[in-house]
């Protein structure tokens, strides 16, 4: 099995800096650290910030690049086209230039691990073909989605839940989306690029083209601007993965302020459990730390979103399965 390295980098801003601190004492020299030195690392930044930055090399230069044009290309599409990426999952849609997030746009590929899924959204974008946007869809997905295993395993071998992730691996579904954000025009105040929120996701890895723009609100409400490098790969909690922790890990609140002159192309892969009851793993429950969140199903919850109810909740997860 091929191995890929990935290291958790701490040095982004005080957000991420905190994490670092945990660990300052057991280590002097070097502030990267190592999946097999210290698997907890994932599961502490997860709990403390909900979010890491993971520097992989499981996706080479080349495709690096290809998986850009692909979204250019996706991008330059007329809009008639790229509408007909309908889906009956909430929120799976094309998305362009709403009033509320007039200069963001985004479409996404279901089941983008799959050869049939990238067939699909392909063919719908492109009927006489696009080799290039498919092979580099099919090949940024599986190593997004390896990147989210490595994660996943590292997060559960803490917990010592190995066998729950397993069955919650094997029901892990994976959309990747395209997001573009055009440059804000004129002088009359900035309209956001994405207003803030939570992920309906259960995780989320973020990848950009290296233009600014993703800040993240910390726990004490101070928002953290990331800095774009790279190699890099934004791994962040979802509602769900909330949820499934028991609370125990964060899902960060976040948005995109477009500043320069400079577009930005962002992608993102959301992981969502499709066809397995999110249950929180018994190892999770104890006296101190009773259940806090019922069973529920990953894409029921996408519809409940759309619901009066959803739609005016402040905290939807907490108001669809929240034990009070
Ligand atoms: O473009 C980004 O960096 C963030 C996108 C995002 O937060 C989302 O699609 O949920
Ligand atoms: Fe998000």
């Amino acid at each position: 099995m091929k191995r890929h390295k990935i290291i958790l980098y701490t040095e982004y801003g005080t957000y991420i800096k905190s994490v670092f601190q945990l660990y300052k004492q057991n280590r002097s020299e070097d502030r990267k650290i190592h999946r097999k030195r210290y698997p907890s690392q994932a599961m502490h930044a997860l709990e403390e910030h909900g979010v890491f930055i993971a520097t992989y090399n499981g996706v080479p230069q080349e495709l690096e690049d290809a998986i850009f044009l692909a979204s250019q290309d996706v991008f330059d599409l007329p809009t008639e086209v790229k509408v007909l990426s309908t889906s009956d999952t909430p929120y799976h849609a094309y998305s362009g230039k709403t009033p509320v997030m007039p200069l963001y746009e985004s479409i996404g590929i279901e089941n983008a691990t799959t050869t049939e899924g990238v067939e699909f959204f392909t063919k719908l974008m492109w009927p006489s073909g696009n080799e290039n946007f498919g092979k580099s869809a099919l090949m940024f997905s599986k190593a997004v989605a390896e990147l989210y295993q490595i994660v996943m395993r590292m997060v559960a071998k803490s917990y010592g839940i190995e066998e729950q992730c397993e069955t919650l691996l094997g029901s892990s579904v994976q959309n990747l989306r395209f997001m573009k954000y055009l440059c804000p025009q004129g002088d009359g105040g900035n309209p956001p690029g994405m207003l803030p929120h939570t992920d309906i996701s259960f995780m989320t890895i973020l990848h950009d083209k290296q233009v600014k723009g993703l800040q993240i609100k910390t726990k004490e409400g101070q928002w953290i601007e990331v800095d774009p490098s790279p190699s890099s790969f934004i791994v962040m909690a979802g509602d769900v993965c909330m949820a499934w922790s028991n609370g125990r890990i964060h899902a960060p609140c976040h948005r995109v302020i477009m500043q320069g002159n400079q577009e930005r192309y962002s992608l993102g892969q959301f992981t969502f459990i499709r066809g397995l009851n999110i249950q929180i793993p018994q190892k999770l429950i104890d006296e101190d730390h009773p259940p806090r969140f019922k069973d529920f199903d990953h894409y029921k919850y996408l519809h409940y979103l759309l619901t009066s109810e959803g739609m005016k909740s402040e905290c939807p997860i907490k108001s669809y399965c929240k034990i009070n």
